[in-house]
């Protein structure tokens, strides 16, 4: 193999297959004949990207044709390389198909979307024991993790705070139905034992949380030392220094593969009412008992909504919470077919009165 334009292999980057490799994309590749070669993208800059190939990272610009068609690889991504032997380069021509896909400020129709990151098999929303322990967050967390495909784990950090978490764990587990809940000190390093079942071979996983929950610590706990050994990205530049890239993309001793990045970390609630309905399908599922097909489950007679809240069986919190989130996909389509600014004002009017319910409601600052 040459090395012409690979970095310096730094530690354990003699990878023979790319990390997350699967027979799927082996056949979506086989459609390329000719000096075609596949790749991960682990890391984006303003004009290329850093991809992993067998034996090493290759950086590569995409081809006009994907510019033109407004195709932007992300962090993440299969792609497709022209190896250019004999001008020393690679060249993007295409991304493989996404299994996964998060994304931001999405108005359910694509077409704005935003995609941040592709292929994350598991994303671990991670909140923390005190004020961030906000069941209607990690309703809207969920809601970002289900609309992007991935698998949700919920991760309640800082558990070293509080004398006995069952009852938060409790809490946490009612709105979460079937997603693991998993209380850890990323600090202590109690509990990070239970999240080895969700970092496998060849799976990508992921991190999101809000500032300040302990995703670094926990990076550093869990992860740390055995990224620290692998796929450092070193490149050497045309005058032979080394530049040390931003890492994005990180193997796992197991073969597992870890990505972290500033937009995954800001990421808001963006996406589909796909990831609505799977984080409230218990609204959703009771709704198929409303009288009225388009029941908006407020003040429609025969609700079944309505009549569950009555009885106790979803928390009108939860009930409120569903109503923001819908109203702010709603929204947001709203904002991309008009183009209004005057739409933000009605917006934050409509989410400030929503909070002071809820306020009033909980009795909860
Ligand atoms: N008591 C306790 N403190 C923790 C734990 N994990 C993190 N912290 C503390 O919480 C603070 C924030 O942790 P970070 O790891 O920087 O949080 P982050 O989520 O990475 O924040 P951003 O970088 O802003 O996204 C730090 O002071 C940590 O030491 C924990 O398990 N227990
Ligand atoms: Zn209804």
């Amino acid at each position: 193999m040459d090395d012409r334009s690979k970095s310096e292999n730094p530690d354990n980057l003699d990878l023979e297959v790319i990390p997350g490799w699967n027979d799927g994309l082996e056949v979506a590749l086989s459609a390329y004949k000719g000096p075609y070669i596949a790749g991960r993208v682990a890391a984006q800059h303003k004009t290329v990207c850093d991809i992993l190939i067998p034996g090493g990272m290759v950086q590569a610009a995409i081809s006009g044709a994907m510019r033109r068609a407004g195709k932007q690889p992300v962090v993440g991504d299969f792609v497709v390389l022209l190896d250019q032997a004999e001008i020393n380069s690679y060249t993007i021509v295409d991304i493989l198909p996404r299994k996964t896909c998060l994304a931001r400020g999405s108005t359910g129709d694509g077409s704005d979307e935003q995609v941040i990151a592709a292929n994350i098999d598991t994303i671990f929303i991670v909140t923390a024991v005190g004020n961030d322990l906000n069941l209607r967050r990690l309703e809207r967390y969920l809601t970002i993790v289900y609309s992007s495909g991935a698998n949700p784990v919920i991760l309640i950090n800082k558990i070293d705070l509080v004398d006995d978490p069952a009852q938060l764990i409790q809490e946490t587990q009612d709105i979460a139905g079937d997603v693991p809940v998993i209380a850890i000190s990323a600090l202590s390093k109690d509990g990070l034992d239970k999240l080895a079942p969700y970092i496998n071979p060849a799976e990508t996983v992921a991190l999101i949380g809000s500032s300040g929950v302990g995703k670094s610590t926990l990076i550093n706990a869990f992860f740390g030392e055995a990224i620290q050994k692998t796929l450092g990205v070193r490149e050497d530049d045309d005058k032979g220094k080394h530049t040390t890239t931003v890492r994005q993309l990180f193997l796992l001793p197991n073969g597992g593969i870890f990505i972290d990045n500033p937009g995954i970390r800001e990421i808001q609630l963006g996406d589909s009412s796909d990831g609505i309905d799977r984080t409230f399908s218990d609204i959703t599922d009771l709704a198929q008992g409303c009288r009225f097909k388009d029941c908006t489950h407020r003040d429609e007679p025969h609700c079944a909504v309505q009549r569950a809240v009555h009885q106790g069986l979803i928390p009108q919190e939860r009930l409120d919470s569903f109503f923001k989130l819908t109203a702010e996909l709603t929204f947001q389509s709203e904002k991309a077919e008009l183009g209004l600014k005057g739409i933000e004002k009605k917006k934050y009017k409509a989410i400030s009165q929503g909070a002071r319910k809820y306020r009033e409601f909980t009795g909860k600052p």
